[in-house]
């Protein structure tokens, strides 16, 4: 657990974080979102101690961070960056492995452990164990970034930005993955963004900072639905909230049994969102859908006219 009371910390004369109070419980991924400059990245280092905080207090599970040895802290707690920060002259292996090897783990569970984690992160060993950051794609690299911060299995990770110099489609696939592992390891995770959508699908709290101060936190549904100002609205998407939470519901969620009617003639997948339904039934002028299984099997239909109705109950 993670919890921050009333932490500020000042750069000369600016206050960069003014007086925040957060709680990240175990397990829980937390995303910081807000505009260029609100302080998200200081509240991140300061948790590490990478930035040491001018007031208040930082705890993890119950203690003082300044109560631990700065560098066994950070062994504690991975860390990722959107530049990865990899050393460029260490293979892939080599870079996963600079925790363990730090605290002297053997040789053989080090090894072990650098392939699980390859294997964890679709990295496969015999294509990438040996091969440098260089002759690495942005997202094969943040994959190595990911798995070297995992490698000594902290409880706690922190993430600024990680997907943030990837295309949109590595982007996805990598937040898709990111929820799977989580979903897997149950890590307590800090999760700085500058994308709403990313920071929506993944947060169990989200955390919106303005100026150095929190504005609002909670489930991202909860600040969907009841941003505290046109701030918060707007950078939640504004009128494009109702299609930000559709993308958080799967079709499975809402689709009805098969009926005695026929079914419809265009289709979706179980796992599909609702905001990729509302897409194909506007692609298509349709009002139903077919909802089919992996293996293309109807398994159920969703009426548009019953989600509405189920919006306006
Ligand atoms: N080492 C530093 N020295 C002086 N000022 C700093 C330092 N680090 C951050 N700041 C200032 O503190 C404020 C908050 O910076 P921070 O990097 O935490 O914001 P951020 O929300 O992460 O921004 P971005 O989204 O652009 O990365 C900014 O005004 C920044 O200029």
């Amino acid at each position: 657990m993670i919890e921050l009371f009333d932490v500020t910390k000042r750069f000369g004369h600016e206050t960069a974080v003014d007086s925040i109070s957060l709680r990240v419980e175990k397990g829980e991924l937390c995303a910081l979102v807000g505009t260029s400059g609100c302080g998200k990245s200081t509240t991140l280092r300061m948790i590490n101690r990478l930035i040491e905080h001018d007031g208040g207090e930082v705890h993890l599970d119950g203690q003082p961070v300044r109560s631990f040895d700065e560098v066994a802290l950070r062994r504690r707690i991975g860390y990722v960056i959107q530049s990865t920060g990899l050393f460029p002259h260490w293979t892939v292996a080599r870079n996963i492995g600079l925790v363990p090897r730090l605290l002297k783990w053997p040789k053989a569970r080090i090894r072990q452990r650098v392939e699980e984690l390859m294997q964890l992160l679709g990295l496969p060993v015999t294509e990438f164990a040996d091969k440098y950051p260089r002759q690495l794609s942005g997202g094969q690299a943040q994959r190595v970034g990911v798995a070297r911060a995992l490698a000594a299995d902290p409880d706690i990770l922190l993430m600024d930005e990680p997907f943030g110099a990837l295309d949109p489609i590595t982007r996805k696939t990598l937040q898709h993955e990111m929820g799977e592992i989580q979903a897997r390891l149950h890590k307590t995770i800090v999760f700085v963004t500058h994308d709403m959508d990313e920071a929506l699908a993944l947060a169990d709290r989200l955390v919106v900072m303005h100026q150095g101060r929190i504005v609002q936190q909670g489930k991202p549904i909860e600040l969907l639905h009841d941003p505290v100002n046109p701030f918060v609205e707007s950078l939640l998407g504004g009128m494009d909230r109702g299609l930000k939470e559709a993308a958080l519901i799967q079709v499975s969620e809402r689709m009805l049994p098969l009926g005695p009617r026929l079914l419809a003639s265009e289709r979706i997948a179980y796992g599909a969102t609702l905001s990729q339904a509302l897409s194909v039934m506007l692609w298509h002028g349709v009002d139903r859908l077919t909802v089919v299984d992996e293996e293309d099997i109807p398994i159920g239909e969703l009426s548009l006219r019953r989600l509405l109705g189920a919006n306006a109950a």
